[in-house]
């Protein structure tokens, strides 16, 4: 055997480092409208890119232990889905410790946390259709334990009768497989560059989706404001081109002045880098 020859991680730890680069390299994309972003902090008085990195180092464990359960218990039944709730409750409260009590990556815990349980169930099957649809099927079993508390979300919920990120889970992730890969792909394959296209893919996310963090900062106004704005800068060209630059500008302006930050869409796109970095490794993991 070659002296050097590299270990190769174990599954969980492999699967942890993927959801935590994830979470890094949405932080780091700029120029993201109103988010924060490595040239501020966008819409978010109590958020900053230092805040974001140590949030989502913190829940490297967390990520680990999804993985973990997912191998132990092999199934998509009432005992995962009650094991990936306590572990994610327990990933939120230490990201409220890293963070003093800011929301920085609560939707992320949800959409990774369930993307990295579905990898883990079945290391063969990693197209991402095959992975959402094991976290949707997951999504859908009730928690006996969860919580109710009358989050933001669910605020919006009953105001607007909007579908939150517990509905996206549940669909299978349709923003992440209709509009978010999709569009990461095609920029690809015209050579847009690799953050243009990780733009391009938030900016597909963002011209449809019911993110409940802009409803609930900015109403119906600041949703359709965004659906529109994103989809103006993919027609002009997206990110790569002048034009889509001036619309992207526009937009970021137009929901700072709203206050209107797409949070959720921002989870998503992690969650998009994430399927898209299982969906490209040759062989097993
Ligand atoms: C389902 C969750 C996200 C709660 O949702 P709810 O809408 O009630 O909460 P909240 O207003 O805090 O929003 C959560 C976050 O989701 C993101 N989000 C917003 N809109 C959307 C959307 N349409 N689609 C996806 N994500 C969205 C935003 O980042 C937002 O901050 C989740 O926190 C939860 O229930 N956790 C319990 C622990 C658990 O079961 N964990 C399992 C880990 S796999
Ligand atoms: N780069 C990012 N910038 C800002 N938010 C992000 C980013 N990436 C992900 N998010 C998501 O956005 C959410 C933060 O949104 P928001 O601040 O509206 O939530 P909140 O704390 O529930 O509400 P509020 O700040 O309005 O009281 C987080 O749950 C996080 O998952």
């Amino acid at each position: 055997m070659h002296a050097f020859k590299l270990h190769r991680l174990p599954l969980a730890d492999q699967l942890a480092d993927w959801a935590v680069d994830a979470l890094i390299d949405e932080a780091d994309l700029s120029p993201k409208p109103a988010l924060v972003d490595r040239r501020g902090n966008g819409a978010h008085s109590d958020l900053h890119l230092g805040l974001m990195h140590a949030s989502a180092l913190s829940l490297w464990p967390a990520f680990k232990q999804m993985a973990e359960a997912a191998i132990d218990l092999g199934e998509i039944a009432l005992p995962l889905r009650e094991a990936l709730g306590r572990i994610g409750r327990e990933g939120e409260h230490a990201m409220l410790a890293t963070t003093q009590g800011v929301n920085t990556h609560r939707g992320a815990i949800w959409a990774l946390g369930l993307l990295v349980a579905a990898a883990a169930l079945d290391a063969q099957s990693r197209s991402a259709s095959a992975l959402t649809l094991r976290a949707a099927r997951l999504a859908l079993l009730n928690d006996r334990h969860a919580p109710q508390p009358l989050s933001h979300g669910a605020q919006v919920a009953q105001r607007y009768g909007a579908r939150g990120a517990r509905e996206e889970a549940q669909l299978g992730f349709p923003a992440v497989l209709q509009y978010g890969l999709p569009q990461l792909k095609k920029s690809r394959r015209q050579h847009h560059g690799e953050q243009n296209a990780r733009l391009d893919a938030l900016l597909a996310i963002m011209t449809q989706l019911a993110d409940t963090c802009v409803l609930y900062r900015a109403g119906p106004e600041g949703l359709h404001a965004m659906h529109q704005g994103a989809q103006a800068v993919l027609d002009a060209g997206g990110s790569a081109s002048l034009a889509g630059r001036r619309r992207l500008n526009e937009l970021d302006q137009q929901l700072l002045a709203l206050n209107a930050s797409p949070g959720g869409a921002a989870d998503l796109l992690a969650a998009c880098l994430f399927i898209d970095r299982i969906e490209s490794c040759d062989g097993a993991f």
